[in-house]
């Protein structure tokens, strides 16, 4: 059996949801699981409605007529007016209308997963309506039931053992009776609430489902040719890559390199599942395959682009050298808030960390150090990572820019720039 990913991009207009269909008919002799999310770049406006539910800004139902509207364009363009599927979409968006009816609850991770979450249930209830009225049979399946979590909203830790039974026991029949669609990027916990994976994490989705299911392979389709050596929104004269080792598309996941999910590859790395990044406007075209060990010539260093990122300086307050404990320390902080450190360097009387600038939470987060650290930091920063590179490329890419951090390894340079 194989399985499919579709992103917001593939999916954003009437036009991407009849290629879907188009795709998925050329596969229609296969088993095929499809991970489908939120239509385009409904995840940010549904972020920036929670936001403005919880601020109790007067905005919020004009925020959400604007997200419904996009959504019942793009029905109207699939479905004539009678087609049940609106009652499904409405009776989804409902759930937002309850929500912002009560006042907020006081975790705003936890409402922020219940009401982002809507994006993906829509979109796949869309998707699925189309793919039959198309004629391809296809099961909606609500994914909460299927990948189970933890309860850390926004970031659900997946409980692998408990999804692995659910999956493997129910979804191979279903697999037999048609395609099956689901949500990418959600969860469930035990208690019968929606968590969210992590941004973008529907690739991750996609993955876990294939190996609980053994697949052949997992395809996420993509609005760039495969997987290339730089972002092409920020790069010119990029080179896509033909193959990549696992260990490859994990280095430059791990980094930043936004066209893969991190946590992807390694569950489909233990199971020895290939990984395939095609562009969805040319379906038969070659992509990317990852997989194995096998890895080009890299006749272009590998660059990724991180921006919004804030360097943080630690010195305690005491005035003692950074040692082994103040590192334990800072650690164990950062770990208890999920930030996750994108770079870092020691020096005696300090310790420097690059992290995604998250603003809502930043305040919070200096605050967490007060107690035994002075704090300095610089925001608006970009952190470049090149792998594979070459003195010029470093020179080339920092020019004209303040250098404020650099860190050098055998194969991977990083830069933090302002
Ligand atoms: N090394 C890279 N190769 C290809 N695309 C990249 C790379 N780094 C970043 N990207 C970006 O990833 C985007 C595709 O990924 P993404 O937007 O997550 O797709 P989707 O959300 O539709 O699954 C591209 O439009 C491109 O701007
Ligand atoms: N919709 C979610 C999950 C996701 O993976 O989306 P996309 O496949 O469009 O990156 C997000 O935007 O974060």
């Amino acid at each position: 059996m194989l399985v499919f990913k579709f992103g917001g991009a593939s999916v954003k207009d009437a036009k991407g949801i009849t290629n879907l269909a188009n795709v998925v008919d050329q596969y229609k002799d296969n088993q095929l699981l499809i991970v489908v999310s939120a239509m385009g770049k409904t995840t940010n406006a549904l972020e920036a409605l929670t936001k403005a539910y919880v601020d109790g800004s007067e905005h919020v139902h004009s925020l959400f007529e604007d997200i419904k509207q996009y959504h019942y364009i793009i029905m109207a363009e699939l479905f004539e007016a009678t087609h049940p599927v609106f009652d499904e979409v409405a009776n989804t968006f409902v759930e937002i209308d309850w929500m912002i009816e009560e006042e907020p609850h006081d975790d705003y991770d936890f409402i922020y997963d219940q009401i982002v979450s809507i994006g993906e249930l829509v979109s796949t209830r869309i998707a699925a309506a189309y793919l039959n009225k198309s004629g391809l049979k296809t099961q909606w399946l609500d994914v909460r039931g299927y990948i189970h979590t933890d309860n850390t909203y926004r970031e659900g830790t997946v409980l692998w053992d408990k999804t692995r039974e659910s999956i493997s026991k129910n979804v191979p029949a279903l697999l037999q009776k048609g395609f099956v669609i689901t949500q990418g990027f959600l969860g469930g916990t035990s208690e019968n609430f929606t968590t969210t994976l992590g941004r973008e994490g529907s690739d991750y989705t996609a993955s876990i489902f294939a190996s609980c299911l053994g697949a052949e392979s997992v395809t996420t389709w993509k609005d760039v040719p495969g997987v290339l050596n730089a972002d092409p929104k920020y790069f010119e004269d990029t080179v896509k890559f033909d193959v990549l080792s696992y260990n490859e598309a994990i280095e430059m996941t791990y980094y930043g390199a936004t066209v893969i999910h991190p946590k992807t590859i390694k569950p489909l790395q233990n199971a020895n599942i290939p990984l395939l990044v095609k562009p969805f406007g040319d379906p038969t075209a070659q992509g990317t395959v990852i997989g194995g060990n096998v890895n080009p010539v890299f006749e272009k260093p590998v660059i990724i682009l991180k921006q919004n990122q804030v360097l943080l300086s630690l010195s305690p307050k005491d005035y003692s050298f950074i040692t082994e404990n103040h590192l334990s320390d800072i650690f164990g902080r950062f770990a208890a808030n999920n930030v996750k450190v994108n770079t870092m360097q020691t020096s005696a009387l300090s310790f420097s960390i690059c992290i995604d600038h998250k603003e809502e939470s930043f305040g919070k987060l200096i605050a967490v150090f007060d107690d035994a650290y002075k704090v300095r930091y610089n925001t608006g920063l970009t952190l470049i990572t090149v792998r594979h590179y070459g003195e010029t490329t470093l020179k080339y890419l920092s020019r004209g820019k303040t250098v404020l951090l650099e860190q050098v390894s055998r194969n991977t340079a990083q830069v933090v720039l302002k």
